[in-house]
């Protein structure tokens, strides 16, 4: 088994990484272990002696000393027993470099950090300061010292401190791991001492309470406190123990600690009183259950904390993850991340179009459906009425009629049926162009990576967007161009192959009556139609070629293409404006990193006592 002093050693070197990296317990919503870890706290109320014990277990004046509430922020005063000789000193966990060997220096740096917190308005903070003390003089403990719970605000203090204290004191005493030691004054009623009513309330079965009577030289004469000290009145599991610190009149003085001690061990040794119990009274004592006490506690509490670590780490990795990467700095790497984010995009929309994903065959829709409906629809009967033919042909005939066959008649018919393809082509462009712009919203959308950078996403969207309508444009050109072409030559080998009207009638005289008759218009109406429709199937054909050509292969080869040249123009600046998170997301990472860090310092720390063992 690890060394018992090794243990302690541990879980203070576990408790400075937690105050490093911003572990105070309470409200965040990440997983604490400051909380999981045992420490002593020292509870009174104002004026009862914390001070002095703490003093007086370390062997040292270096604690602020003043009227009002002096201690504002929680003191994590770390004791470090070192070898015989070695000189005393102190350092602050804010100051790591100096060594502290004036203790009249180190009172000062409390009070100007408790400041530096604070400001000057002598409000409380719960972030903690760190002061380890390295002496052959002392017992291996933490202690946390916390400011004294009062009744009453005084001068330039908000009202809200009498409460304020009361639940900073509380929030550490609550916690099971935490063991009280809980200063009343000899010299003051024991039952209205604020240390043993808090302490009563959070453990009242009095397991992790050690009860500590100060000022027992200050009893009035004829009294003592046999009855508490030897666990009658306020019977608690622990033995309590009595303090003689030194008074106000030798700290004028200046009787320094060594004296003092020996003063109190005298008190005890020659007290009528408690002479039988001097062994295991004064401060010396105290200190020393204590650590024996802290060790037991720690060592049972190990297997406990160690199964808290891993399970914290293994939470705080599986959310990282979820969170994903933090964002690179430098313009390079920004720039990359940049076109892995489109490319991961590009990727999910080309599987929309190839099929992986749903949606692609929407467009193969509106070859086989939509542009066919559209083309029987065209309204070829009317134009094709023989009211019109007859007015088209008597028109393109002039003060001239036709003498064989209608050439013009026939040119400006086939013309107007054919101009009716535009429609149905256009409209073929803007369907594909809908379903390509869903594709690209829907895309975006699946794309995971790309949700933490709405800026990003917005950019993506609209160089996309604004490709689609560059690739809708020369689409709509090309479909009717195709029309035009369609009007521009008409297909001789059609007509060569009609029957002719005049070798059928074998009459000359008749065929120029029937000339003018109905049957002979309807029967231009009907190689128009034939002519048209054999167009309609051609472009039925081809307009879905140029749709994809024109479209949907340049989308899925260059939607991007013209937003990288723009990428490539930008500065680092702008670069980084693109991938701004949601700061919320960002502040959050950051958080889950920092504890992560302490999770698997503390892990190192523990599995190395335990492979010393
Ligand atoms: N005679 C005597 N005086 C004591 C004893 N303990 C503390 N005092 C005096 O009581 C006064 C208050 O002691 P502190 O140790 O400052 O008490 P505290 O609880 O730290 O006080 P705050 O920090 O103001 O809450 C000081 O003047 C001490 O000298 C004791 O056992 N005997």
């Amino acid at each position: 088994m690890a060394t018992m002093e090794s243990l302690i050693v541990t879980v203070n070197r576990i408790q400075r990484a937690c105050t490093v990296l911003g572990d105070h317990g309470g409200d965040t919503n990440l997983p604490t272990l400051w909380e999981a870890l045992p420490s002593v706290v020292v509870v009174g109320g104002q004026s009862s002696g914390k001070s002095s014990v703490l003093e007086s277990i370390v062997g040292r004046d270096f604690l602020p000393r003043g009227s009002g509430i002096v201690t504002r922020r929680p003191l994590v005063l770390q004791l470090h027993k070192t070898e015989r000789g070695l000189q005393e000193y102190g350092e602050f966990l804010h100051l790591p470099k100096k060594k502290f060997t004036d203790f009249s220096m180190v009172r000062k740096e409390i009070q100007d950090e408790t400041d530096r917190m604070t400001g000057k308005s002598k409000q409380i903070s719960p972030v903690p300061i760190h002061l380890s003390i390295y002496s052959p003089n002392v017992v291996n403990l933490t202690l946390i010292d916390l400011p004294g719970l009062t009744k009453v605000a005084v001068e330039g203090q908000p009202e809200s401190i009498v409460q304020d204290i009361e639940i900073m004191v509380r929030s550490y005493v609550e916690k099971p791991n935490c063991i009280i030691l809980a200063i009343t004054p000899a010299n003051q009623d024991i039952a209205t001492s604020d240390a043993m009513k808090l302490s009563r309330e959070v453990d009242p079965t009095g397991e992790r309470t050690f009860g500590v009577l100060t000022k027992l030289d200050l009893m009035d004469k004829g009294t003592n406190a046999i009855d508490v000290l030897e666990g009658r009145a306020y019977p608690l599991q622990h033995p309590w123990v009595g303090i003689v610190n030194r008074s106000q009149a030798d700290i004028k003085k200046n009787v320094d600690m060594i004296a003092s001690r020996r003063k109190e061990r005298e008190f005890f040794a020659s007290s009528p009183d408690y002479g039988h119990l001097a062994s295991k009274m004064g401060s010396e004592y105290l200190a020393k259950v204590l650590s024996k006490h802290l060790e037991s506690v720690i060592r049972a509490r190990l297997p406990g904390i160690t199964s808290l670590i891993n399970k914290s780490i293994e939470e705080l990795e599986a959310e990282l993850s979820h969170l994903g990467r933090s964002v690179a700095v430098d313009a390079g790497a920004q720039l990359y991340t940049i076109l892995e984010l489109c490319r991961a995009f590009d990727r999910i929309f080309k599987e929309h179009l190839d099929g992986g994903r749903p949606g692609g065959d929407r467009i193969y829709e509106v070859f086989d459906h939509q542009l066919p409906a559209a083309l029987r629809k065209l309204p070829f009967d009317r134009h094709l009425s023989l009211q019109n033919i007859r007015k088209v042909v008597s028109e393109a005939d002039g003060y001239q009629p036709h003498l064989i066959a209608p050439e013009q008649g026939y040119r400006r018919l086939i013309d107007g049926a054919l101009n009716c393809f535009r429609g149905p082509a256009e409209a073929s462009v803007d369907a594909v162009h809908f379903l390509l712009k869903e594709l690209v919203r829907r895309s975006i959308a699946e794309t995971q990576e790309l949700k933490r950078f709405p800026t990003l996403q917005a950019e993506i969207a609209a160089a996309a967007s604004e490709a689609l309508e560059r690739f809708r444009e020369e689409s709509k050109k090309t479909t009717l161009r195709m029309v035009d072409m369609e009007s521009s030559y008409l297909t001789v080998d059609f007509f060569r192959k009609l029957p002719q009207e005049v070798e059928k009638g074998g009459n000359p005289t008749s065929s120029s009556v029937d000339r003018y008759a109905e049957s002979h218009f309807r029967r231009i109406g009907s190689n128009v139609y034939s002519y048209v429709g054999m167009v309609s199937d051609t472009l039925r054909n081809t307009i879905p070629k140029a749709v994809v050509y024109c479209q949907v292969r340049e989308a899925k080869q260059s939607l991007l293409d013209h937003f990288y040249i723009q990428l490539g123009k930008k500065e680092g600046k702008q670069l980084a404006q693109l991938l701004d998170e949601d700061p919320a997301l960002m502040e959050r990472r950051q958080q889950c990193v920092k504890r992560l860090e302490l999770y698997k310092s503390a892990r190192d720390e523990i599995d190395s006592v335990l492979w010393a063992r």
